[in-house]
């Protein structure tokens, strides 16, 4: 298969736009014609990254999710927010989605144990806004295998998200790894 043929994300396939450093949030929309769920974000985004785990919501045809996360304190649902309905609530990631196009609007994390307590993870595509921080590695990517990726494509997937300068990791990023790591060994008194 060639490289070209393989559809990462629509917002990386094309290669990634930069983000703009002055950008302050915007609002996200979900995919239903009438009365969306609107949800009001009022930061940049962070650690945006494609993720290609079976849990995180991926447009039609893309084999990854593109999620980031914020500060829950600067997201609110504005509007139709009674449409949103937990996918799984036994997940650490809480992900409300619209029940009717069943986009994933945002994915919170209640457990206060957890290392990403405190923030929510968003889709940022879902925003007609232009400025947000783009992608900047692949996580889970071993597990689109789960979704039904042929395993002898993984060599080209990987060649695929190199090319478009996202490194392809089959957990988070080193440091982002790093992070949870030292958590945990904060709360087992190892550190
Ligand atoms: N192989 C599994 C992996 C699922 C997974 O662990 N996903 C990560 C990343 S989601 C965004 O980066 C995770 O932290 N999940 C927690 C949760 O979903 O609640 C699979 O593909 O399903
Ligand atoms: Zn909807
Ligand atoms: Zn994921």
């Amino acid at each position: 298969m060639s490289h070209h043929n393989i559809h990462i994300h629509p917002s990386v396939d094309n290669g990634l736009q930069p983000g703009s450093d002055s950008f302050t949030g915007g609002k996200l929309y979900c995919q239903c014609t009438d009365n969306k769920v609107e949800v009001t974000v009022d930061t940049q985004c962070a650690h945006n990254h494609v993720c290609g785990c079976t849990k995180c919501w991926k447009p039609e045809g893309a084999l990854f999710s593109m999620v980031a996360v914020v500060p829950r304190d600067k997201l609110r649902v504005t509007a139709n927010e009674d449409k949103l309905n937990v996918v799984d609530a036994s997940a650490a990631i809480q992900r409300h989605a619209c029940r009717e196009c069943g986009v994933h609007m945002y994915g919170r994390i209640e457990n206060t144990e957890h290392p990403f307590h405190g923030l929510d993870f968003i889709h940022v595509e879902l925003s007609d806004t232009q400025g947000w921080a783009p992608p900047e590695f692949a996580a889970f990517v071993s597990s689109i295998i789960e979704s039904g990726t042929n395993p002898d494509e993984m060599g080209a997937v990987r060649a695929r998200l190199r090319e478009l300068g996202l490194e392809p990791y089959d957990c988070l990023s080193p440091p982002l790894m790093d992070a949870i790591a030292t958590h945990t060994a904060k709360a087992k008194g190892a550190l």
